[in-house]
């Protein structure tokens, strides 16, 4: 399933539906009804994801709904689908940075539609939907930064994790709360989790409930940088992130599809998947003008 996956994935297949079907990992045959877990989720209502995608090729995603800590509605986590379908097809981007509004990044789901949904049928429907939104997040062909503000709870901290790179401001905090609610992580921050910091760190902040603070979260390796201050920690976030999206975008795409397939795949098929991105930029215009220019590194 994974190497059919990947192999889709670099025939960069046209249509958008193919495109989806194969980056998602749920449909009606794992008994995912998608219409009807959106019907319910639609049902709550309140705050939106906003995208605005500049012409430097980042993107910035705002979870907006300051009233309730940037908590996901049933309609925040649909916009979120569809934010990312868009960025799917977006052939000049290069990165993304998600926040929130009001310098506070999310405090999880909205708990006022998990009390609502709390059947094990609509909870793994739930959990279906955002780990199909999450792993298309995290398969984005963009370099993608999260900027972590105020204190990031349940899936707020797992929607991080679905980033390529953590940001943290001086005062912010993660924390999987989960525990404390009865739960689990559901949206797959656990074994996304697992992934960057290894299964004992990753049991240690999931059982203890863990704060996590800047300092040790970056000793750790959960994030790749403590901002200098609170005071313009967007710019702050830009600025890191243009260091590395600097050049043409099929580049930059090139370089994040060759580090998907050394993160998903298995070793010989993600060599052989390497091998294939190469063929798309070697000889190509950013290839050919670095020879001409006869760059040095120095
Ligand atoms: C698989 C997904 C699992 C999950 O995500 S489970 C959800 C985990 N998140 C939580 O339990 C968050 C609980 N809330 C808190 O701990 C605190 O509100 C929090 C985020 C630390 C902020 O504390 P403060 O800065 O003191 O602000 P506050 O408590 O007065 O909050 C302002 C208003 O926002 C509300 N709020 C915050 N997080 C929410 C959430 N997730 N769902 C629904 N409402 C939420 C909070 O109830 C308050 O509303 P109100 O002013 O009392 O009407």
């Amino acid at each position: 399933m994974t190497v059919f996956l990947w192999k889709s994935f670099h025939r960069m297949p046209n249509s958008r539906l193919l495109w989806q079907r194969t980056m998602s990992l749920y449909n009606h045959t794992h008994g995912f009804e998608e219409k009807e877990i959106k019907k319910k989720l639609q049902q709550f209502t309140g705050g939106s994801i906003n995208l605005s995608k500049k012409e430097d090729g980042i993107g910035i995603l705002t979870l907006n709904n300051p009233k309730l800590m940037n908590a996901f509605t049933g309609t925040m986590m649909i916009e979120l689908q569809e934010k990312i379908a868009e960025l799917e097809n977006w052939k000049d981007g290069k990165g993304l940075i998600i926040h929130g509004a009001e310098n506070t990044f999310c405090s999880g789901s909205d708990l006022n539609a998990v009390r609502l949904l709390s059947s094990p049928q609509d909870g793994m429907n739930m959990c279906m939907f955002m780990q199909n939104t999450l792993t298309r997040l995290m398969r984005l062909p963009l370099i993608t930064v999260a900027l972590v503000q105020g204190k990031v709870l349940g899936g707020g901290a797992e929607l991080t994790t679905a980033c390529d790179f953590r940001l943290m401001t001086p005062e912010s905090e993660i924390r999987f709360v989960h525990k404390q609610m009865g739960l689990v992580p559901g949206w797959g921050g656990a074994a996304r989790l697992v992934h960057i910091l290894g299964s004992s760190p990753a049991l240690r902040l999931l059982s203890g409930a863990v704060e996590v603070q800047p300092e040790s979260a970056l000793h750790i390796g959960l994030i790749e940088a403590i901002l200098s201050s609170s005071d313009e920690p967007l710019e702050e976030t830009c600025t890191w992130l243009k260091l590395h999206t600097k050049g043409p975008a099929e580049v930059i795409q090139a370089v994040k599809k060759v580090i998907l397939a050394g993160r998903e795949l298995p070793l010989e098929t993600a060599l052989k998947t390497e091998m294939k991105i190469f063929g798309t930029v070697w000889g190509g215009p950013a290839n050919l003008e670095a020879l001409t220019q006869r760059t040095k590194h120095k």
